[in-house]
């Protein structure tokens, strides 16, 4: 049975998947329609990706404007510290961020909702990082948050890694206050 963990941002959930190891080896079930409906989770499939990145890697925050997506991510191969920040209009929690750890070890999967920035560290050499996403990728939307923003404060473990490696779109992002002054928040 899959097992769901109500996080403090509401909407976020913990997911244990369906798990089973016999001699041949393991099974596991990461998503099931009916499963996640019962705990009032809409999320539509629309896409599946995967992304490999060097330990000390970061990725994000990201987020996309319009069609917002919602996301089911986990760790396939290695470990990653993920982030995630609530940017949803009229939100008690916005601003505020909540970090986990996600790792094939202890196969954890995270629902991240619809006005969410997403990000993460990648904590090993090689870590195979899953998404279901529901909503198309649009290119033309997609922006984020500069990952180490002084306002939002999110507190990497850095100490884990020797150097932070990022994407030059990245290094680009824009602070959380300009996010604030030309969008205000994210539809949620
Ligand atoms: C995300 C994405 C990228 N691409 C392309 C664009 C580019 O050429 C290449 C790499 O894209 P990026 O640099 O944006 O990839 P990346 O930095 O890994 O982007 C991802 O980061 C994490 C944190 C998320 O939450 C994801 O939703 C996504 O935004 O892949 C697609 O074709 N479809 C997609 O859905």
């Amino acid at each position: 049975m899959m097992q769901f963990e109500p996080q403090r941002f509401h909407g976020v959930w913990l997911i244990t998947p369906f798990y089973a190891q016999d001699t041949r080896g393991s099974f596991l079930k990461p998503f099931e329609q009916a499963a996640f409906q019962e705990h009032g989770i809409a999320l539509e499939p629309y896409e599946v990706f995967y992304t490999s990145s060097a330990k000390g890697t970061i990725r994000g925050l990201h987020f996309q404007y319009n069609s917002c997506q919602d996301k089911l991510v986990s760790v396939l191969d290695g470990a990653a510290y993920d982030v995630i920040v609530d940017l949803r209009e009229g939100s008690s929690t916005f601003g505020q961020w909540q970090g986990f750890q996600l790792s094939a070890r202890n196969r954890r999967v995270l629902y991240v909702p619809k006005g969410f920035a997403h990000g993460f560290l990648a904590l090993e050499e090689d870590t195979l990082f899953s998404y279901l996403c529901g909503g198309r990728y649009d290119p033309a939307s997609d922006s984020g948050i500069i990952w180490n923003d002084p306002e939002l404060n999110v507190r990497w473990p850095l100490h884990q890694v020797d150097g932070v490696i990022l994407s030059e779109k990245d290094q680009a992002l824009p602070s959380f206050s300009q996010f604030r002054e030309a969008h205000g928040a994210l539809p949620g």
